[in-house]
């Protein structure tokens, strides 16, 4: 579900181009292998809908946009945010910007690589985000997947602690009726118990709002009752489960509100990355739907 304005530039758009969007650059394609929008700020995908989508809805992108970001130099709230090097409030010393500085930094395209199928694209931050470490990201798309890798590499001289996300905001029916299906059995902390330790009895139905931390390194599947998307995950033994409830963002508004459902694959307090020098991690996600 993406805003009106977002759908109408992708409508106006044959093959690829760049356009403005709320203050910030996006690179938009409608090709037959389906759409793709990405914002430069954060090398955010705000929205994904491959061709082979069977649902009969005109606007059944996979992804969730709100349709009032905040201004520049806030984030988009939507699509995937890439959290990068920490996860939350996991800064090494605490201060950090919650979920880190790269969600808000510019990025640049370095390529895209066609294909008949599908595309790849490359992305690297404009400027230097840290001392020793340096992301990039890869994101590939074709009629039946979505996939986004997000690469640090360590050009340091000493080992550094990180954690990250890829903060994915998914479109469903009824955030407050939907079901995560892969996580039963695995412990959690519960941040809304003050991160106490639990473990999840049976599947998971969502009925209001959650915030948890799984430490599980399993696909799972988010069925809304409409849609089964199923969600891969490389390099990340915590999956992120989140949503508000009926206590909402500032740049969301109600009537969209229970219109996503964020399930996240991330490295957190519960399975942090030591990068050594010379090392590199891949954070990845890959989702498809059952029914394309
Ligand atoms: O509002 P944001 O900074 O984008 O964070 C949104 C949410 O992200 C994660 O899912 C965290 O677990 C939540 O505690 C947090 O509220």
């Amino acid at each position: 579900m993406i805003p009106e304005s977002l759908r109408a530039l992708l409508d106006e758009t044959q093959g690829q181009r760049r356009v403005e969007w709320a203050g910030r650059e996006l690179w938009l394609a409608n090709e037959s292998w389906g759409e793709l929008a990405i914002s430069l700020q954060g090398a955010q995908v705000l929205h994904f809908l491959p061709a082979s989508a069977t649902s009969p809805s005109a606007d059944a992108g996979w992804l969730w946009v709100t349709p009032t970001p905040q201004d520049v130099p806030g984030a988009i709230r939507g699509g995937i945010p890439l959290c990068w090097p920490w996860f939350a409030d996991e800064s090494p010393d605490g201060q950090g910007p919650m979920h880190g500085p790269a969600r808000k930094a510019d990025w640049r395209l370095d390529a895209a690589d066609e294909h008949e199928e599908g595309i790849e694209l490359h992305f690297s931050p404009a400027g230097r985000l840290h001392e020793q470490l340096v992301p990039r990201t890869v994101i590939q798309a074709n009629a039946k997947r979505l996939h986004v890798e997000l690469i640090t590499e360590h050009r340091g001289e000493t080992p550094v602690k990180m954690s990250g996300a890829l903060h994915s905001y998914f479109a469903v029916a009824d955030a407050h009726r939907c079901r995560v299906e892969g996580l039963a059995g695995a412990r959690y902390l519960d941040k809304r118990q003050g991160f106490a330790e639990c473990v999840q009895q049976g599947e998971l139905g969502i009925r209001g709002a959650l915030d948890r931390i799984y430490e599980s390194n399993r696909e799972v599947v988010l069925d809304d009752g409409s849609r089964r998307l199923r969600i891969a995950k490389q390099g990340s033994d915590s999956t992120v489960v989140w949503h508000p409830g009926d206590d909402l963002p500032n740049d969301t508004p109600v009537e969209v509100g229970r219109r996503f459902l964020c399930v996240e694959a991330a490295t957190t307090r519960l399975d942090p990355v030591w990068l050594v020098p010379g090392a590199q991690h891949l954070l990845a996600t890959t989702i498809t739907c059952e029914d394309v």
